[in-house]
């Protein structure tokens, strides 16, 4: 977008908040309070200057809030929660029997929002001074944290857009809403950083990684200080250990393919011990351009567009060039010492698989996802007994990043056309559907094996030439990629198998057929 374009769009977000300004006062919304927060470091780039006005004048402040700072204490935790006042209505709300509108909610809305309506922010506006953020830098000070909340304490030092929690900001807000939740609760991060040490790997600081925080898993640990000085900031990587319980590896156990060993395998049942973590996406918009090639003021656009218009900060804030968008994250399972994952010294097997939750966990046989999934887990298992690593990456990019929806509108069409349910016609009945064959842009997802230290893996389960390009791409090696097993293909699932491997699927030297030839089941096999 050009620089008279934005400005355009600008002047419109100005008006309309003149607007709105002069509604709110019409309504008498919200008492103004001076600007009492706390002393935090920041980029210095402007004086803290906030002073009391209407809305579009600068941000406005809580004092109230503001007075109920908790301590911080050695271990990483608060050691007294924020707590909401007695007198706060929001505790009330849901027994409250006050009708919508009238001045009992109006009370309501004030105390949980006592600042007037902050629908945007722009660079230089009194008060907006961002806590400094060196994407690439290699430690977590240098670099500083990643800063997205909206609390008034953090506001105007936000130097990210968006939310933390993705899709799940919205559960959130109507915690808040319905008074289970205080407004400005805080973490208390005690005890609830990983047990192992993660990086910081040389890979953190080379433009490898733009759609994670590499630091989002200590950030307990790195900031205490700001934490300490009231900001709200939270971590975005989680890591923890556990057993896993498979019907499947069981039967391996059982049938002899999997062996005990006390370690991995603990026990006859097959229980599985692992690492595991859970990863949200946060973008630095700047490198998210340049994976896919495009302008990043464009990019902006796009996301805002196709947001409902949900972040005018993308649009206003071209200086904030980090954005939480509010889709699902990663998980990551880790069989064998998770510090084999960057020795290349050690045997890596890994697997990078995409949510489908009607096979993955429901066991719909028409695709071949979890039995693919399962065969993973084994091979990482085996990797893991025989001295190396496994590694299970799993991301929440359902029906393709098309969502279940889509997907099962594409369902209907392939098993009620003409001609039945062929390989020939299964990707052309996704692209009628949504527009696009597969939304899932594979240039972000080797992000998280550079951020795991990743430089090589001996054997990559997965046929897809998609992930593996990306992969390699971004300079991993892939020694041995590994199909699935032939006699793992459900029946249904062979129309989607010969469909991928004749648009490029890796299949291990195996001939296609002749796709029109290759059905899968129809409807009439269905009694309902
Ligand atoms: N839109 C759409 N999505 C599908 C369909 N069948 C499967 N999927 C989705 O396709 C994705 C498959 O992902 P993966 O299991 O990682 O497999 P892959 O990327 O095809 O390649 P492999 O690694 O070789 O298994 C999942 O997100 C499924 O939900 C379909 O007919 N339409
Ligand atoms: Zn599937």
């Amino acid at each position: 977008m050009n620089e008279s374009v934005l400005l355009d769009h600008l002047e419109a977000i100005r008006s309309d908040i003149q607007v709105l300004s002069k509604k709110v006062e019409r309504l008498e919304l919200g008492a103004v309070h001076g600007d009492r927060s706390p002393s935090i470091p920041s980029a210095g780039t402007k004086p803290d200057t906030a002073q009391s006005g209407g809305l579009g004048s600068g941000l406005l402040f809580n004092s109230d809030i503001l007075s109920e700072a908790s301590e911080w204490d050695e271990k990483g935790g608060f050691s007294s929660s924020p707590k909401v006042s007695s007198s706060s209505p929001t505790k009330n709300a849901r027994t409250s029997k006050a009708m919508p509108g009238s001045p009992d909610w109006q009370a309501k809305s004030n105390a949980l929002y006592p600042s007037r309506i902050t629908l945007t922010t722009y660079p230089g506006q009194v008060g907006v001074d961002p806590v400094a953020l060196n994407w690439g830098a290699k430690t977590p000070s240098e670099r500083g944290p990643v800063i997205v909340s909206r609390a008034p304490t953090t506001l105007k030092k936000r130097n990210a857009i968006g939310a933390h929690g993705g899709s799940y900001s919205f559960y959130r807000a109507l915690a808040v809403v319905i008074g289970d939740m205080p407004p400005n609760h805080r973490p208390d991060f005690r005890n609830t950083l990983p047990h192992i040490k993660i990086g910081p790997y040389d890979s953190w600081s080379e433009e490898k990684i733009v759609s994670l925080d590499p630091f989002g898993h200590i950030v307990a640990q790195a900031h205490g200080d700001l934490l300490k000085a009231g900001l709200d900031i939270r971590p975005s990587i989680a890591i923890t250990k556990a057993h896993m319980q498979l019907p499947e590896i069981e039967h391996a156990v059982e049938n002899g393919r999997i062996k005990v060993d006390g370690n991995w395998v603990v026990n006859r049942k097959g229980d599985l011990r692992v690492t595991k973590g859970a990863v949200e996406p946060v973008w630095w918009l700047p490198g998210v351009a340049k994976r896919f090639n495009v302008d990043e003021a464009l990019l902006r656009r796009a996301l805002f567009e196709d947001t409902g218009g949900s972040y005018p900060e993308l649009i206003t804030r071209p200086d904030l060039k980090v954005f939480l968008p509010p889709i699902g994250g990663i998980s990551i399972y880790i069989f064998g010492p998770p510090e084999y994952l960057s020795d290349p010294s050690k045997h890596l097997t890994a697997r990078v698989h995409d949510e489908c939750n009607g096979s993955d966990v429901f066991g719909s046989d028409i695709c071949t996802c979890r039995p693919y999934l399962i065969h993973g887990i084994e091979e990482c298992v085996k990797s893991a007994q025989e001295g190396g690593a496994g590694l299970i990456v799993y991301f929440r990019k359902e029906g393709r990043a098309l969502g279940e929806v889509t997907k099962y509108l594409v369902y209907n069409a392939r098993k009620r056309a003409e001609g039945g349910d062929t390989a020939d016609a299964y990707f052309a009945r996704t692209e009628n559907v949504a527009g696009v064959k597969d939304a899932r842009f594979q240039a972000l997802m080797p992000d998280v094996l550079h951020w795991l230290g990743i430089s090589k893996i001996d054997r990559f389960i997965s046929m897809s030439n998609m992930k593996y390009d990306a992969i390699v791409g971004s300079g991993i090696e892939i020694v041995n990629r590994v199909p699935i097993p032939e006699d793992m293909i459900p029946d249904d699932g062979r129309v989607e198998i010969e469909a991928k491997i004749a648009a490029g699927y890796f299949s291990g030297g195996k001939a296609n057929e002749d796709l029109a030839q290759v059905k899968g089941r129809i409807w009439e096999d269905v009694s309902h």
